[in-house]
């Protein structure tokens, strides 16, 4: 079997769990944060350096890497691992989200979508199969069903017919999918923020029985509070013994409180984007480094963090390099704000480990400036 999920210990005070992910390409400890590798590299960082911050697995993307620089050139390299010399596990999404929300969408039916590449504005088709098929060749260890993520907000009837079709998608994708010993493919629930649907996708979802569920059509733009109670109601109804998978979360706040909700993985564009704008996130709250009050402060980024960062360069020499636009500050931004993320989940299994989560989350809330 490519993915088996240990449960190693169920949070006393919340939905929390300790967990192990066994994939063909090493073990990953859960809860866990997943670095973003859009294009076959998590911007600006080498391999090295990921594995120095202790990251576990990174994302790819079906869509990004079908266009560019094709799904056969990445086959013939050997796979993505290889391509782009990454030996631990990888997770590919499977571009239902990119296509709706990158490419100028065409349209969408029954058969899959139709769209126009967000690089040259030239037409593609991707269905089911074909995302399946991509994600094959890619050679990643978890690879994600082609869903519909509808958008925020969206009407009952809309969701519902999105939430169907995505699980009829759901039976062409398992159907269609090959290397079952060597690949894991996650299905993903939907159901906007409608409890009913919810319900809905989760059950039509959890009986194709995949090795992973993830919860999708969220941080789409509803309020977080919306996020955390529709977490509420649908973790529950997600196998205890399968890997919970929330897409495209996110900031410190959400990790935690996802976390609680108990969701095991969490992936997120945020750390190295916010860095190419000189935008960090400390134990302090966010420091956008390009303000004035920096010009002269010849201290670390984050006094309380230790990564490579922190430990060498003060805000005055950030400050510079992101005024001057050189290279360097995107790249210590995003190995400081990885870090501090990748952290962050390693407190919070020490927490439920030692069954003090919700201490932790009041003592973080306090210090990082979030109102519980
Ligand atoms: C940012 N918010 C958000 N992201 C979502 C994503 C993308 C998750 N991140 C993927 C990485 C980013 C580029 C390379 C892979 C979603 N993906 C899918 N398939 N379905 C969702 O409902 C879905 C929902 C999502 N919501």
């Amino acid at each position: 079997m490519a993915i088996k999920y240990e449960l190693i210990k169920e949070c006393k005070q919340t939905g929390a769990r300790l967990g192990k992910i066994h994939t063909p390409h090493g073990t990953i400890e859960t809860p866990i944060f997943m670095p973003v590798g859009t294009q076959a590299t998590v911007k600006s960082m080498t391999p090295e350096e990921l594995k120095e911050i202790e990251s576990q697995i990174i994302l790819s993307n079906t869509y990004h890497l079908y266009l560019r620089p094709g799904h056969d050139l990445v086959e013939k390299a050997g796979g993505l691992h290889k391509f782009m010399n990454w030996d631990r596990p990888i997770l590919t999404d499977s571009g239902g989200f990119q296509v709706f929300s990158l490419g100028d969408l065409r349209k969408i039916s029954e058969e899959g979508v139709e769209f126009r590449s967000h690089i040259d504005g030239s037409k593609h088709f991707i269905s089911p199969e074909k995302a399946i098929e991509i994600q094959n060749s890619l050679g990643s260890d978890i690879i994600m069903a082609f869903d519909e993520c509808a958008p925020y907000p969206a009407d009952r009837e809309y969701v519902k017919n999105s939430l169907e079709r995505t699980t009829r998608w759901a039976k062409r994708c398992k159907k269609a999918h090959k290397n079952t010993d060597t690949q894991g493919l996650f299905g993903i629930i939907q159901g906007g923020i409608y409890k009913d649907m919810r319900e809905q996708s989760a059950k039509e979802i959890t009986e194709l029985d995949f090795p992973g569920y993830a919860v999708g059509g969220l941080s789409v733009g509803e309020p977080k509070p919306l996020m955390y109670e529709v977490l509420e109601y649908t973790t529950p109804l997600m196998p205890k013994n399968k890997p919970r998978y929330l897409m495209g979360v996110g900031s410190p706040d959400c990790l935690i409180e996802g976390v609680i909700r108990g969701i095991d993985m969490f992936d997120c564009v945020l750390p190295t984007r916010i860095a190419r704008n000189g935008t960090a996130m400390t134990s302090q709250g966010r420091v956008t480094i390009k303000q004035a009050r920096f010009y002269d402060d010849f201290t670390p980024l984050d006094p309380e963090c230790d990564c490579y960062t922190c430990r060498n360069y003060t805000k005055a020499y950030l400050r510079h390099l992101f005024k001057a636009n050189e290279i360097l500050s995107a790249r210590l931004f995003s190995y400081h704000n990885l870090y501090f993320l990748l952290k962050l989940m390693k407190n919070i299994r020490e927490a439920i480990k030692n069954d003090n989560l919700l201490d932790y989350r009041k003592e973080f809330f306090e210090k990082y400036g979030y109102e519980l």
